[in-house]
């Protein structure tokens, strides 16, 4: 082995040659890679996420084919529901390379209380409540108060119909939210063509069903989801922290119509989380016209004079029930359960 003795120049040189040699390649190396990528993966298409687990998500394309995806390394991560531009790799999985602005979101408190997008691009909030268990307008009016303050438009699911009988009260309550301007769609699960008309409400959108238990948000996705569909939604995932299962949230398509239910355990509960004292206000609907319209800029609408709200009551435009509802909403924020 020759031992030569480079000069400091020399040696200075022949490290200059040899990094621009590694320059070179390493830029060849990103062409070809380029070239590759422009070859392996087909043009850029519209899809849509319909399920995620971190950084991989199966993408559905305008054709309704499912392709697991992965993402992009300079994209934040998506939701079930996202939008995305996405190429397919000849393989059939494909890559995910830009989301399309959300026009809506639903969150929730993620484990240390902050908010965290669970799903996207949703066009409407069905709260389910039934004929039993029987119920309570302040629970319903909870729901709608979280749902406006989403800014997605709920509506009102009375299932178990043929449970109902015709002087039931429950007629009252539901003509008492039509009034207000909200839908009130019937449905049975017990009944044939029960579902009819929460299918034609349905078409088009993306809807979640929230409601408390035992009113048979289960019962109706499973009425309106094909067979097969089920027996997803629960993966594995590995993290730093360990391994745990997380529950995604999922896209389903009806089987009738066109609507699509985007569903998972946390969605269900959705509505029960924290709402600041503003957006209880502007989540009775009724009352929008009224705020800002009290004597006191700070008014909390209880016993000061010159409300516009107490007095839009005194004057039957606002009906004591949702007051009251109003009140224990409120309450419940200073007050919270222990
Ligand atoms: N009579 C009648 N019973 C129904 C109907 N839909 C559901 N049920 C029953 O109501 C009960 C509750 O239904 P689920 O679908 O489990 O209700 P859920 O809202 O999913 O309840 P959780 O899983 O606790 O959140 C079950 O015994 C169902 O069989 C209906 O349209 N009519
Ligand atoms: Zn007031």
């Amino acid at each position: 082995m020759s031992q030569r003795k480079l000069s400091r120049q020399q040696r200075w040189r022949v490290e200059k040659v040899q990094a621009e040699r590694v320059k070179r390649a390493e830029k060849r190396e990103q062409t070809d890679q380029r070239q590759l990528a422009e070859g392996e993966y087909g043009p850029e298409q519209l899809g849509r996420v319909v399920a995620h687990f971190g950084r991989n998500m199966e993408v559905e394309g305008t054709d309704g084919v499912r392709h697991l995806c992965h993402l992009r390394a300079n994209l934040d991560t998506l939701v079930t529901g996202d939008r995305v531009s996405w190429r397919e790799a000849s393989d059939g999985s494909g890559v995910v390379e830009a989301r399309l602005e959300r026009y809506s979101t639903l969150e929730r408190p993620d484990a240390r209380g902050r908010l965290k997008s669970v799903a996207a691009n949703i066009d409407r909030i069905m709260i389910v409540f039934a004929v039993e268990p029987e119920p309570h307008p302040f629970l319903i009016d909870r729901y709608l108060v979280a749902a406006e303050a989403t800014g997605i438009a709920p509506a009102l699911v009375l299932n178990k119909m043929d449970l109902l009988d015709e002087h039931h009260a429950l007629h009252a309550l539901a003509s008492r939210y039509r009034t207000l301007g909200y839908p009130v769609i019937g449905a049975s699960t017990r009944r044939d063509g029960g579902l009819e008309d929460l299918i034609a409400a349905m078409d088009d959108t993306t809807a979640v069903f929230v409601g408390q238990s035992g009113v048979g948000k289960s019962s109706l996705i499973d009425a309106l989801l094909p067979d097969e569909s089920l027996a997803v939604g629960e993966l594995s995932v590995d993290s730093r922290k360990g391994r745990h299962t997380t529950t995604t949230a999922r896209l389903y398509h009806f089987s009738q119509g066109s609507g699509a239910l985007i569903d998972s355990p946390g969605i269900r509960e959705f509505g029960l989380g924290h709402l600041d004292e503003q957006q209880v206000e502007n989540g009775f609907i009724e009352f929008r016209p009224y705020l800002g319209h009290c004597r006191f800029r700070d008014c909390r609408h209880r016993l000061e004079p010159g409300c516009a709200i107490l007095t839009a009551a005194e004057n039957g435009e606002i009906l004591p029930e949702r007051l009251e509802s109003f009140r224990r909403i409120v309450h419940e924020l200073n007050a919270p359960p222990r």
